[in-house]
């Protein structure tokens, strides 16, 4: 049953069911429609509660009903149109999750009543959508333009406290929501309801709406990089100021048509899915995420307090669970502790404003600092999160296994190197995994959670469920250099730094790739991560530095072009924000602000005459084809050697790590909108041109999958076949 009716003395007690989410689908639309119908028309009935089954009142529409053959035959703003106009009053019981246009359905209703955990909001932003069943214009109407804007646009989730402060609920209690509802519903019995009733309101403002709006936009124009749904959010806004409320309505549906037509919806709602796709990894054993039960983590430990370790140090706490943290020496674990106790505080404000008490268990994990590895005996997981040095986290290892207990998991935060390797000097490889999280790792939602040869399905499963304990968005892929992320990426800078050679100049390559809608272009990323880093390992691989043959061209290695403009850029000293200077200059040493360096151009310009190389006229569409198409192809190499169970797995690394614009859908999906025809081409052309880089060489399942005539993303792995799988 997608809807229920109880009778409480009175008042009718309508109940969505529709696991796990109670989405409003069409079913339940239907089922509500028919319930209204009835208890409007039911003498006995003199006021009604809307409420939800399972502690969860609704997530709001059925967003996979969107892109469905089957249109939806019922309109949830005219079900929210109908609660609104009875006479009876309405109370909605909110529990758990009211978003979308489960919060829509509420703010039809007269009166709201919310326990005290429940979270609201408008995520429809994040979907590519605005919230079309009447909430841009009913929201405004309720808690004004600038506080209805904030929420409407970022899509940020309300928790019930500040949901009261704001005015959207009309009570939060700590037990029962419905009981409550069902107590406020015989109180408003043949109480006046007009006022009651959000679309008869005006929207109430002491502000210039057009200028606050056109700020507005103005910044979400600038933060957002292409998106259009915050865009037409804020529009919708605008017109419940401008226009009246059936206006306002019709404005809402013409936005909602036309963002549609972007495609960006589509691309954003794939993005959606794949995230909860990914959660649910599968052997080549059989060994599944519904399986094979994760251990608990009750105590974890991480060792070194770098940048990356106080964040995993942070996002541990953060999730309630105490952390012991350690350091080699009492310098390094003094300004480790001032960091993480500073990042802590921040957490801990912000717990406070959610209105989180600690006495409720919600608190943060504690976390005891120390030299000793001694003390790491008993926690049941520990994090190695040192620097990238084979050596280094081999002794480590070592000792991790002599000393701590025999069920403990080992996990290494390496971003790239071999995990077989690592776990070979342990008593135990199969409790050892990688936990590759991205920095700051307390804030950026991504963990790559690498498999080795002999990591059990127990190890996977516990890695797993401790990103989602984290709040993170956890990928199982496999063990190769650099894993899937960072493998990508490197096609795609070594193209970056070509442009260079050619004639560009690195703010015209971020330029294109930041229009584009990433969050960085490549050259200002490789500015934050620090050029010294990728140095020392090109001079381990014997790329850069003495370890090159004498005679090795400047522009050669190993047959093949290289471009050596990184490893002169850090042989002066050049490594980016750290020394103020890298590929532009900053205010200061560790400054964030990068300005174009004429020195760089001056450089750049030597270099080119050094070298002889023609200046070409190249177009930024083509910054982007060389860049991007580069990316994707060494994403399809992943596929065909198995590193990654499918297409959706990549786009996920790539939105949640590298800054791909979730409006396009990820790398992949992009590929597959472009047209897989289309990056074949112009990878055949580059290739043909330039046989020695061989990064551009088009992979087979590229060449594949165009033949077949560049099917939908969800119809790749049906049309690939049986791949490897190394999972
Ligand atoms: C024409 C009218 C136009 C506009 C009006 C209204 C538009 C909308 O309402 S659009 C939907 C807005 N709502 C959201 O964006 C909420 C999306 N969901 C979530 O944020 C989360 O799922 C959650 C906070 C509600 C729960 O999180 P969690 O407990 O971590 O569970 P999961 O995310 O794994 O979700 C469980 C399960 O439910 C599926 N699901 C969640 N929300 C929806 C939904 N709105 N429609 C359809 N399905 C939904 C999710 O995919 C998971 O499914 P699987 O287990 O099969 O993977």
């Amino acid at each position: 049953m997608a809807a229920t009716r109880t009778l409480s003395h009175t008042v009718a007690v309508i109940k969505i069911n529709n696991p796990p989410v109670n989405a409003l689908s069409t079913p339940v639309c239907q089922a509500l429609i028919k319930e209204l119908a009835e208890v409007k028309k039911d003498p006995s009935v003199e006021a009604i509660v809307l409420c939800g089954a399972n502690g969860k009142f609704s997530a709001g529409a059925d967003i996979r009903e969107f892109s469905s053959a089957a249109r939806r035959t019922v309109s949830l703003e005219d079900i929210n149109a109908e609660i609104e106009s009875t006479t009876k009053p309405v109370v909605a019981a909110i529990e758990g999750v009211a978003l979308g246009g489960g919060l829509e359905l509420a703010l039809s209703c007269h009166y709201r009543v919310a326990h005290i955990k429940t979270v609201m909001g408008l995520p429809e932003v994040l979907i590519g959508i605005l919230p079309a069943a009447g909430g841009t214009q009913r929201l405004p109407r309720l808690i004004g333009i600038p506080a209805a804007l904030d929420i409407i646009v970022r899509g940020r989730h309300v928790p019930a406290t500040e949901a009261f402060q704001l005015g959207i609920v009309d009570e939060v209690v700590p037990s029962s929501a419905i009981a409550a509802a069902v107590q406020m519903a015989r109180k408003v019995i043949g109480k006046p309801m007009d006022s009651r009733r959000l679309s008869t309101n005006a929207v109430q403002y002491n502000i210039n709406v057009d200028a606050f709006l056109d700020t507005a936009l103005e910044k979400a124009k600038r933060q957002f990089r292409g998106a259009q749904a915050p865009l037409a959010c804020i529009e919708a806004v605008r017109a419940s100021a401008q226009l009246p409320y059936q206006r306002g309505i019709e404005k809402e549906r013409q936005l909602f048509a036309s963002l549609w037509a972007t495609g960006q919806p589509q691309a954003q709602q794939y993005a959606f899915f794949s995230e909860r796709n990914v959660g649910k990894w599968t052997l080549p054993s059989g060994e599944r995420w519904d399986n094979v039960r994760p251990c608990q983590i009750r105590t974890a430990a991480v060792i070194g307090l770098g940048t990356m370790g106080r964040g995993i140090v942070t996002s541990l706490s953060k999730s309630n669970i105490p952390v012991i943290a350690l350091e080699q020496d009492t310098k390094q674990l003094d300004s480790g502790k001032k960091a993480v106790n500073s990042l802590l505080e921040r957490e801990a404000e912000k717990l406070k404003k959610q209105g989180n008490s600690f006495a409720e268990g919600n608190g943060l994990g504690s976390v005891h600092f120390t030299l000793n590895f001694e003390d790491l005996k008993n926690v049941d997981l520990v994090i190695e999160a040192v620097y990238e040095n084979m050596n280094l986290k081999k002794d480590i290892f070592r000792k991790l296994s002599s000393i701590m207990k025999p069920d403990a998991f080992l996990c290494t935060n390496t971003s790239g190197l071999n995990i077989d390797e690592i776990a070979s000097v342990t008593n135990r490889p199969q409790l050892v995994i990688g936990t590759h999280f991205f920095s700051p790792a307390n804030i950026m939602r991504l963990l790559e959670v690498v498999r080795g040869r002999h990591t059990s399905p127990t190890t996977i499963a516990t890695a797993m469920s401790l990103g989602k304990m984290l709040g993170k968005v956890a990928v199982l892929v496999g063990n190769c250099p650099l894993f899937v992320g960072n493998r990508m990426l490197g096609p795609y800078l070594e193209q970056a730094n070509y442009l260079l050679e050619e004639g560009y100049y690195p703010e015209e390559v971020d330029q294109a790739l930041e229009e584009f809608g990433f969050a960085m272009g490549p050259f200002r990323m490789m500015d934050l991560a620090g050029l010294d880093v990728g140095w020392r390992s090109r001079m381990e691989k014997g790329l850069a530095g003495s370890g090159v043959p004498p005679g090795t061209p400047a522009r050669q290695r190993e047959g093949n072009r290289y471009c050596p403009l990184a490893d002169m850029l850090c042989e002066l000293g050049r490594f980016g924000q750290k020394s103020g200077k890298g590929w532009y200059q900053y205010e200061k040493p560790g400054g964030r602000h990068a300005h174009p360096d004429p020195w760089v151009r001056d450089f750049l310009a030597k270099y080119r005459k050094t070298y002889n190389i023609k200046q070409q006229a190249v177009h930024p569409e083509q910054i982007l084809q060389r860049c991007l198409y580069a990316l994707i192809n060494e994403g399809f190499r992943v596929l065909e050697d198995g590193i990654a169970s499918g297409p959706e797995d990549i786009d996920v690394i790539y939105n949640n790590g590298y800054g791909w614009p979730k409006h396009r859908g990820g790398p992949m999906y992009y590929a597959s909108a472009v047209g897989l025809h289309e990056v074949l081409m112009v990878l055949e052309g580059y290739h043909k041109a330039n046989p020695d880089v061989p990064s551009m060489k088009p992979s087979f399942l590229l060449k594949k999958l165009a033949a077949v005539g560049g099917p939908p993303i969800k119809e790749w792995r049906t049309q690939l076949g049986k791949l490897p799988n190394k999972l």
